[in-house]
């Protein structure tokens, strides 16, 4: 059930979009609200404070109100950036009478413990000089003067004094406790008033004063600073009530939308082009959408990383196309506002063939609750991908990488989770600067997210059902941890080999995710939010169509498409991950390059349109195509992974041109070829086999070869018998 960080029995408001405004602007309560992301870890980990301090605070309503808002949320985007939230979680405060959201102040606060929150919510209340709120009791300090003549102003039975040093906040905290309660006032005395201090003969504070309107006074028995004592032992006096005065007008909780998101099954060995495509649709319309103006460092980031995306990114055809055009948009500008920026992301139906998905969907990255895992887990992946695919694509391997820079410069200006983005800053900062090749980036980045791992292993935002590990474990890679000295190491070398084949475009499936174009038109997506169990027959169709979309595509982009931008396809070989060779190549390259790695993508295509079918309900073990079996034979055998994964890349480098990799992929293959001596026999002879046989086909073409002679052996045999039988009887007769 989809419900955000907190629920309508919090003690809070849980506000959207549609009533955000409506509550807080020209509210005679002021406003303490916390803008948050549910996938954001320390929003998740600053949730149990949030509701304990609505727990501690309830009795302060209506003079202050706590709300929430998720802006995670699909529909309160756009609201969050309104009110300026750029990182989450935000907490701002709104003066009664607010009128927009400007006049929100972020609310100082020194720790994230509920006494300094408490403490700041009261250093805001004081901000109120001009009007005071209507619903909330004076907070300063009683003089001697109004001391005097308390009882003739005020129709209360008591009056309670609490005399305390200038600092504490113990008297303002249990007058906003008694606010609720009727007939009786609380006011705090300062230690600097001597007339008083004297006259009640203070010597030690804090201390308390009870005042009955009958002119007795007595002093309260206790002498700590110790909120809840002071609270019950007013609380408890004869004609002392909760009033009905605290009636909130507007129940205090919205519900929110509830939805129930379909569980798909993924395999942890896979990387999911949903995933990829759902954390850079992330990144550009949600991240970067948040702010009112790009410009300076910040625009120049997201400059780099929307390139970073178009020269390494593996993508659909129209997605590349997408982000080509955004990219050549967006070169030129110095200055980009929050309304161009919004318009130049949407997908342009002038457009049809350059589309981005409208909506997220994780797969890989699909958390047991909607909180967990989601975005930062897609960002994580898309960045490991960029720096292995920086790796393997560019032609001068040792040179300084790309990826890392702008991955850093992303995260500092735009990675919501403020708090994450320190972390990785100090990271950053600390050693990236030592990193000096394509190879050392997969390794940096590598072995800083397992620190992260390590710092998060058991934290509120860990999902139990995905709990954090030091990546990656041995089922997925068994070469890459050694034991030396009875020490469990990583062994960088299978690492990097590893990470090559694990984020290789012919590791990315396209499980789940729907066709971007069909037949010209523009496909109506469905929210995939929405209630529902997949439809039968639907996944099929879409994974039939999905595989449609690469060829139709593909044959567009080699003719630039006329439009808002004239696109460069200058790496148009690069955007086809698991395309069906064997069907695209003609004859004679086919005879050429025919490779088992072909054999396998085409066969996995075929399998997968019913595989998916399938999705949802049988488990991703029971619709295993014979690329996972490479995979499985890969991750058993180590080296020969990558040479599954060069031998893909050779043939799509050599079948859709691409010059500039050449060299890089040449290196990589004699690399390959050195390491893989006995894969490559194979290959080599299965190519005098055959036309490309893989080797189930060969094993079963002996088990059917075994099993037709068996046949005629046993059909000789009892012919023999039968005729023997026959002569045998004949003889004994005429005998
Ligand atoms: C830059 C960054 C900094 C972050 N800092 C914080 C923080 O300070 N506090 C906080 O609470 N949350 C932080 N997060 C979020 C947190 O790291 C996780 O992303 C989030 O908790 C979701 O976890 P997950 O289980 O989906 O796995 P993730 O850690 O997100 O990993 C995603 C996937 O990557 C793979 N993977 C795991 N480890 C590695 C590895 N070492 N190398 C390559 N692949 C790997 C796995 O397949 C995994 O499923 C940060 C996220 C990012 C992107």
């Amino acid at each position: 059930l989809d419900a955000g960080l907190y629920s309508p029995l919090d003690p809070l408001a849980v506000l959207g979009a549609d009533s955000l405004e409506r509550r807080l602007f020209n509210s005679s309560s002021a406003w303490v609200m916390e803008f948050y992301a549910s996938w954001c870890g320390h929003c998740i980990r600053f949730a149990p404070t949030w509701k304990q301090l609505a727990r501690d605070i309830r009795d302060w309503r209506p003079a202050v109100m706590l709300g929430v808002l998720d802006c995670a949320e699909r529909s309160n985007r756009k609201i969050c950036t309104d009110f300026g939230v750029t990182g989450y979680p935000t907490l701002k405060f709104f003066k009664a009478f607010s009128k927009k959201p400007e006049d929100g102040l972020k609310l100082r606060r020194q720790g994230d413990d509920i006494k300094s929150l408490r403490e700041s919510i009261i250093t805001s209340l004081e901000k109120h000089e001009d009007m005071w709120p209507p619903s909330c009791p004076p907070l300063e300090p009683i003089s001697a003067a109004e001391l005097h003549d308390f009882f003739q102003t005020n129709s209360v039975t008591y009056l309670a004094l609490i005399f305390e040093d200038e600092n504490s906040f113990l008297g303002r905290e249990v007058t906003l406790d008694m606010l609720q309660f009727e007939n009786i006032a609380i006011r705090r005395v300062l230690q600097t008033n001597e007339e008083l201090v004297k006259r009640f003969n203070v010597t030690s504070f804090p201390s308390g004063f009870l005042l009955v309107n009958n002119g007795s006074c007595s002093s309260i028995p206790v002498n700590a600073d110790f909120r809840p004592f002071y609270r019950s032992f007013l609380q408890s006096l004869p004609n002392v009530f909760r009033g009905n005065s605290f009636r909130p007008t507007v129940p205090p909780t919205v519900e929110p939308k509830s939805t129930i998101v379909p569980w798909r099954v993924a395999d942890r060995k896979k990387v999911y082009m949903a995933d990829l495509e759902s954390a850079i649709l992330y990144t550009l319309r949600v991240e970067a959408a948040r702010f009112r103006h790009l410009d300076k460092e910040r625009l120049s980031v997201l400059k780099q990383y929307v390139n970073l995306l178009v020269k390494y990114f593996p993508g659909r055809p129209a997605v590349m196309n997408y982000l080509r055009n955004l990219d050549l948009w967006l070169k030129p500008m110095t200055n980009v506002s929050g309304n161009e920026w919004e318009e130049a992301l949407g997908n342009n139906p002038e457009l049809p063939h350059a589309r981005l998905p409208e909506n997220t969907l994780w797969v890989g990255c699909q958390g047991s609750k909607p909180e967990f895992r989601g975005f930062p887990c897609g960002l994580w992946t898309l960045f490991h991908l960029l720096t292995v695919q920086e790796a393997l694509l560019s032609p001068y391997r040792s040179s300084p990488p790309e990826v890392l820079p702008a991955m850093r410069g992303y995260i500092k200006y735009f990675f919501g989770c403020r708090e994450c983005a320190e972390h990785f800053e100090g990271m950053a900062a600390e050693s990236m600067s030592r990193v000096k090749n394509k190879d050392g980036a997969i390794l940096w980045l590598w072995s800083r997210h397992n620190r992260v791992n390590y710092r998060l292993q058991g934290a509120p935002s860990d999902d139990p059902k995905f709990p954090k590990i030091q990546w990656p474990p041995q089922d997925l890679c068994w070469s890459c941890q050694i034991i030396v000295n009875g020490k469990r190491m990583w062994d960088e070398r299978a690492i990097l080999r590893f990470f090559k084949a694990h984020f290789s475009r012919g590791n990315i499936y396209l499980d789940f995710i729907k066709p971007l174009i069909r037949r010209g038109r523009d496909v109506e997506e469905k929210d995939h939010n929405v209630v529902g169990k997949l439809e039968e027959g639907k996944e099929e169709e879409n994974g039939r169509q999905v595989e449609e979309e690469f060829e139709e595509d593909k044959k567009r982009t080699e003719k630039p498409e006329s439009g808002r931008v004239t696109r460069k396809l200058e790496r148009s070989g690069l955007t086809e991950p698991h395309k069906p060779s064997i069907i695209k190549m003609s004859t004679k390259t086919k005879e050429l390059e025919e490779d088992i790695v072909d054999l396998d993508s085409f066969s996995e295509l075929h399998y997968k349109s019913k595989a998916l079918k399938m999705a949802g309900q049988i488990g991703s073990r029971n619709r295993r195509s014979k690329r996972d079996v490479g995979l499985v034979r890969m991750e058993n055998e180590g080296q020969q992974s990558f040479d599954i994964d060069a031998a893909w890349e050779r043939l799509r480098h050599k079948s859709w041109g691409g010059q500039h990799l050449i060299g890089a992929m040449e290196e990589e293959e004699e690399e390959l070829e050195k390491e893989n001596g006995v894969v490559s026999k194979r290959n080599q002879w299965f190519h005098i086999l055959g036309v490309g046989f893989s080797q189930l086909d060969i094993s079963l073409c002996i088990v059917l070869y075994f099993l037709s002679s068996m046949c005629l052996l046993g059909m000789y045999a009892f012919f023999r018998v039968h005729m023997k039988y026959r002569k045998g009887r004949s003889g004994f007769r005429v005998a």
